[in-house]
């Protein structure tokens, strides 16, 4: 399925650095609205006199991708909160079908043991029963956009041209239908999670850190004014911001072991055999501990980004939090964008203290491993409006 989205989606393959050209994802992602982050996080506001952050910027995250990046419909008056969690309004439906089926994929399961292949049928918890029933919502709710953006094609009223509209225009001929709704279902799946989870390590971060939460706030407020939105084209001028985000990257990698490799051939590296078949994992975890790399490798500092030029892109490969190479995070031009927008427009329309009155210094920061690194408490933190 990847090999499919890298095709339709037209990433090329650059022949003389062998990386991923994403130039065209690129392009989608210019059509991020803050203000729909905005309008989530004040909703949640008013809803709750705390927010447990990591739900709703994970509804936020697959709002973004579903009004802006994916499908560049604008879903933004059909989307609702309700009892704290955000939905769409009918006869769509609920995004939760989609959190939940997610939570299922990587939450914890009740048995580790490895089952005998004979056994892999079993499902005792019913987890791939639930799953299988939760994304078949999910794929019926791309189903029905994709039915309505058919016909808006067909009415001849339609001009978007987003990542939807560039698979119809091969649909039928080079893919199908199916391949379409189950192509979304990926990079929601790869790009959800990924995203929230580093958004709400970065506000953990914040909140357990005042000084850097006043400085990034200072920035937003000098720069673009205070309560402002932000936009993308804000983010070149933020520079401190930046720093928090790498930072974060840098302390929280959602994908601590990258996606595991096979050597096709025995490989001699650093003066070890690796042998034919073996699955290798790259330990990014253990190189953001690594103090012959970084000074304080515990310690939260974006201020160590500032006369750095070290980047996430997948030259430096002390900060590789998307990968390198051929397998690079294909959605890496996206998340970059998406999460310093996402994160300064809710620290500039907002203040934060962390709810039930605990010190900063005592924010629980324990990290819980699933498919993604993430907090192992939720994090609770009330947004006052400004
Ligand atoms: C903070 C955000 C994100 C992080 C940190 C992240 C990180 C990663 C990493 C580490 C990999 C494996 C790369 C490797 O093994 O070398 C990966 C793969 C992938 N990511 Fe992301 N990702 C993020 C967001 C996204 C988004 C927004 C999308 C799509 C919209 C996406 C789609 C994918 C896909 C399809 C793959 C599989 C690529 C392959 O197998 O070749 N990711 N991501």
């Amino acid at each position: 399925m990847t090999n499919l989205l890298t095709e339709v989606i037209s990433w090329k393959v650059d022949a003389s650095t062998g990386y991923i050209d994403c130039t065209q994802l690129e392009n989608y992602a210019t059509l991020f609205r803050p203000k729909f982050i905005v309008t989530n996080t004040s909703a949640y506001a008013h809803c709750y006199d705390y927010a447990r952050l990591r739900k709703f910027l994970f509804a936020t995250t697959c709002g973004m991708h579903a009004t802006n990046i994916v499908l560049d419909s604008n879903l933004e008056d059909k989307v609702l909160i309700e009892d704290g969690s955000i939905v769409m309004n009918q006869p769509r439906p609920n995004v939760n079908t989609y959190t939940d089926a997610t939570q299922l994929v990587i939450g914890p399961k009740r048995s580790s043991k490895i089952r005998r292949p004979s056994q892999r049928r079993i499902d005792p918890q019913g987890r791939r029963r639930r799953m299988t029933n939760h994304f078949t919502k999910v794929l019926q709710l791309m189903s029905g956009l994709i039915d309505e953006r058919l016909n808006e094609r067909k009415m001849g009223n339609h001009t978007n041209g987003d990542v939807l509209d560039s698979l119809l225009n091969i649909c039928p001929q080079e893919i199908d239908r199916n391949h379409i709704e189950h192509l979304f279902l990926d990079m929601f799946v790869a790009g959800s999670d990924t995203t929230s989870n580093t958004l709400e390590w970065a506000m953990a971060e914040l909140l357990k850190n005042p000084h850097t939460l006043e400085k990034a706030q200072e920035e937003l407020a000098q720069v673009i004014g205070r309560g402002k939105l932000i936009d993308e084209a804000d983010v070149a001028k933020l520079s401190y911001l930046r720093c928090v985000v790498k930072e974060t990257f840098r302390i929280h990698p959602p994908a601590p072991f990258l996606i595991p490799r096979k050597a096709v051939e025995d490989v001699e590296f650093c003066g070890y055999i690796i042998p034919k078949d073996s699955q290798v994992l790259v330990n990014i975890w253990a190189i953001r501990h690594d103090s012959s790399l970084w000074e304080d490798p515990l310690d939260f500092k974006p201020e160590r980004f500032w006369e750095s030029d070290i980047d996430v892109r997948g030259q430096n490969f002390e900060l590789i939090p998307f990968g390198a190479g051929r397998r690079i995070c294909p959605g890496l031009p996206l998340a970059i964008k998406m999460v310093p927008v996402t994160l300064g427009s809710i620290l500039n329309t907002f203040n934060w203290k962390l709810h039930g009155g605990i010190a900063p210094k005592d924010l629980d920061m324990e990290e819980k491993f699933g498919i993604t690194l993430g907090k192992a408490q939720p994090l609770l933190a009330i947004p006052v409006p400004l």
